[in-house]
């Protein structure tokens, strides 16, 4: 596959049939936080796929297939024919629609996350371990019936064809990709094609069966045989003809291979796996149900749960160790060089050796990324041995995307996510939510500028500098903050706040349990430690769904965040005050402790310390998942005003909202906004804070707001807020929910200027650009992919 931006079928930014939005480093506006990620996901013999959002449905996330329609092999016609009847399997990617127009053809999907050739080659030793590879294995068999259960041969079943689900809910399912060379072994009335007497290469060189080397009609025993070569290459990490180029000569090297030394060390079960397709011809039906088998007692034999962590969730920093103790994971064994001489193969000569189809040979260059590779013999075994004491990837490097993006689609998804709240989560309560926005400091204002301002700012002095934090960090949390029929009248801190919700904790019990299901891929280091306790203890309760495991706390290192943010006051999450407080419950108490001892917030929200924007964001995407009361978190929009609801109520006492409660046992806010700005000696802080309980007229009247400020906000101009809006509660809650949000900013008092947006006064909250035009914010931006594997091409 090639990544290059040369040739592509598709640019930045074009829209397809007005609703798929091809998605790169535009930049477009300041909302699109770091929406800088390259267009394309892939691409291979037969097209190249690129990643949209739809607009039309929530700016989703998908994959686009496009074929050019001047290639002289069209495959993309097939493709979809067999995703649409895969439709409703579960290895089978979601159809989206499709089509032509005089350039291309494109094929619209659902997107997926890293494909096994990627997951592999990004492995210390470039394989799996015997739980990864044979539970991954059971999957890929189950996607090889279910293409052949509906008349299917795929005939390109290798690692990169395969990738793992995107989202926390599919992101432990294998997902079968690319049905370009399929073919039907049925006919209409569903019999057997006869097969032909020459059919000519199919496939990939490394991984076909024994039947395409021979340039016969392959059976369906023939993507099975695939699959055990990937089986084998799993484990072993290598196979013997990987660098071979001639397709004849690996041809004749599989049907020589002697299986005892191509399964060195593997489980006995996948020698039988081989003798059972060795019985098999064109029209004879696999035993499934043997392989199956044969594969569950791999499983049971070595006591492997589904429940624990692949590979790639556990980070590589562990799989040392963890290698070494498994009984099939000798790694000498696996690091044993097959004799075959090897010399470093030019992808271009590879391809295409046959005229029939394009061949993808050499797709996996793991080996050539390493240097050592060549030198088979001593001096490759002590170059991984090295390797395995010193592990290539960091356990955060690795959990932590490495390019991407954090935009819109992330709001978008908490929308979905919010959506997704029933009627029950409504009654949880009213909720909290807390921004964070730590800025350059050349982007904001000076402390007299602000002043200025026609906002409600007011300057405190001495806020401590605190010089571990970043200087670009966005967080957001989110905390049930005034529970319905809450005894108290009167909410004025956040720590009467998180007191309440200690108590609610069927509540958190609930949102724990939506957040490891619904996100756990978006989840920094720090996220999935502070997640860690609560699971354990959830789960041992059986409340958790098993589906969703997180890594086991053993495994996972602790990050600092936890340990500044551990409360003084014992809250910390394993604390005997609140044993059983679930991660956000901690996170939010350490932010009551933090706001008590007259620190930032900033803290407050999984991983303060972090210099990374993503990792913040993942933490405010935690935290909304944890919200589950039908609001929604939308783009483009302010902190808001909104109107006192209440004349009796008395003024605020501080910088911040005070709740009050109504008679009829709701609550609202004494004053619909407040600012204020602190200042020390290189910190500049502002928070806002505002009240997201409306009316429909006062909704109404915020979306015109709105639209107004869209309007202003182009003009290179770029600008940043976020809005929690309520959807109406049902007639059956009686106490309607109130969303509070405060922002903090914090930068330099020597900064140029910014300013806040205030609904009122229709001002903005702006990021001047730099001289080349860019905003400053993202200069030196980082690229994370969110919520999604990076998918470098396993194909250069
Ligand atoms: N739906 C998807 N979601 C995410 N990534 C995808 C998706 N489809 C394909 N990809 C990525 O693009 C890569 C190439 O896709 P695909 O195999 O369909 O293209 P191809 O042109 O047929 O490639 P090849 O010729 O190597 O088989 C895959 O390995 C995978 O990493």
């Amino acid at each position: 596959m090639t990544s290059s931006s040369e040739g592509e079928i598709l640019q930045v930014g074009q829209v397809i049939r007005e609703r798929w939005k091809i998605v790169s480093l535009s930049g477009e506006n300041y909302c699109r936080i770091i929406s800088f990620q390259k267009a394309k996901i892939g691409g291979g013999g037969f097209g190249e796929i690129y990643e949209a959002t739809d607009v039309q449905n929530h700016h989703e996330r998908v994959a686009i297939k496009v074929e050019s329609s001047k290639a002289t092999k069209q495959v993309l016609k097939m493709e979809v024919a067999v995703l649409r009847r895969l439709q409703g399997k579960k290895h089978a990617c979601k159809f989206y629609g499709c089509g032509r127009n005089d350039k291309f053809n494109y094929l619209v999907m659902s997107l997926q996350g890293k494909n096994l050739a990627d997951l592999r080659r990004e492995a210390p030793k470039q394989c799996f371990n015997l739980s990864t590879a044979v539970r991954v294995g059971l999957q890929i068999l189950n996607g090889i019936r279910e293409i052949h259960s509906i008349g299917f041969l795929h005939r390109d079943v290798k690692p990169s064809n395969f990738a793992m689900g995107r989202t926390s809910q599919t992101m432990r399912n294998v997902y079968m990709l690319d049905f370009g060379l399929a073919r039907q072994y049925l006919n209409a009335k569903g019999e057997i094609r006869s097969p032909r007497s020459a059919a000519g290469f199919r496939g990939t060189v490394r991984y076909a069966a024994v039947t395409a080397h021979k340039n016969k009609e392959m059976g369906r025993q023939d993507d099975l045989w695939s699959l055990f070569y990937m089986l084998t290459e799993f484990l072993q990490g290598q196979l013997p003809w990987r660098k071979i180029k001639d397709k004849d000569e690996v041809g004749k090297m599989k049907e020589e291979a002697d299986l005892n030394a191509l399964l060195d060390d593997c489980p006995n079960e996948l020698h039988l796996f081989a003798a059972h397709l060795k019985t098999l011809g064109y029209a004879d039906t696999p035993d499934y149900n043997y392989l199956e088998s044969l594969l569950n007692k791999i499983v049971k034999d070595n006591d492997i749960s589904w429940e624990e962590p692949y590979d790639w969730e556990l980070g590589y920093d562990n799989m040392a160790s963890r290698q070494k103790q498994q009984t099939n994971g000798n790694i000498s064994a696996r690091l044993k060089s097959h004799t075959t001489a090897v010399i470093r193969d030019q992808r271009n000569e590879n391809r295409a050796l046959d005229t029939q189809a394009p061949i993808t040979m050499g797709e996996d260059e793991d080996e050539q990324t390493n240097g050592q590779m060549a030198n088979l013999g001593a001096g490759f075994e002590s170059a991984h041995e090295k390797a395995a004491e010193k592990p290539k990837y960091k356990r955060h490097e690795f959990l932590k995307p490495k390019y991407g993006t954090v935009n819109l689609d992330v709001i978008d998804a908490v929308n979905a996510r919010f959506a997704a709240c029933d009627e029950e989560n409504y009654r949880g309560g009213s909720a909290d939510v807390e921004a964070n926005f730590q800025l350059p400091s050349s982007i904001l204002k000076t402390q007299a500028q602000v002043a200025e301002s026609s906002l409600s700012i007011k300057r405190v002095a001495g806020l401590p500098v605190d010089k571990t934090r970043s200087n670009k960090s966005i967080t957001l949390s989110i905390n049930n903050r005034y529970k319905s029929g809450a005894k108290t009248n009167k909410i004025s801190s956040f720590d009467n706040t998180n007191a309440q919700m200690d108590d609610n904790s069927a509540n958190n019990v609930r949102t724990a349990q939506t957040i490891m299901s619904k996100w756990q891929g978006s989840f920094d280091a720090s996220c999935e430690e502070m997640m860690d306790g609560a699971d354990t203890e959830e789960r041992a309760q059986g409340r958790l769904n098993p589906a969703f495991p997180v890594p086991k706390a053993s495994l996972l290192s602790t990050p600092r965040s936890m340990d500044s943010n551990t409360s003084p006051g014992g809250n910390s999450p394993s604390s005997p005050m609140n044993p059983r407080a679930s991660p956000i419950q901690q996170r939010r108490l350490s932010r009551s402790e933090k706001d008590r001892n007259g620190m930032h917030r900033t803290a407050s929200c999984g991983a303060p310390q972090s210099n990374s924007i993503i990792s913040h964001f993942k933490g405010l995407i935690n935290s909304f998942n944890n919200l589950g009361v039908g609001s929604r978190l939308s783009r483009t929009t302010s902190i808001d005003e909104t109107a006192n609801r209440q004349n009796s109520a008395p003024p605020p006492t501080s910088q911040h909202q005070t709740a009050y409660r109504n008679d009829d046992n709701s609550y609202g806010m004494r004053h619909s906004t407040s600012m204020g700005v602190q200042n020390s000696q290189n910190t500049q802080r502002i928070s806002a804070t505002f009240n997201a309980f409306e009316s429909p007229e006062e909704r109404e009247r915020r979306r015109e707001r709105r639209m107004r400020r869209r309007s202003v906000e182009s003009n290179g101009r770029v600008s940043f807020s976020f809005k929690v809006e309520l959807e109406t509660p049902p007639p059956s809650v009686r106490s309607p929910v109130i969303v509070n949000k405060s922002s903090v900013v914090h930068a330099p008092a020597n900064s140029p200027p910014v300013k806040i947006r205030d609904n009122g006064i229709d001002e903005e909250f702006r990021i001047p650009l730099e001289e080349n035009n860019k905003p400053l914010l993202f200069y030196k931006r980082k690229r994370y992919q969110f919520l999604n594997f990076p998918r470098t091409s396993s194909k250069s």
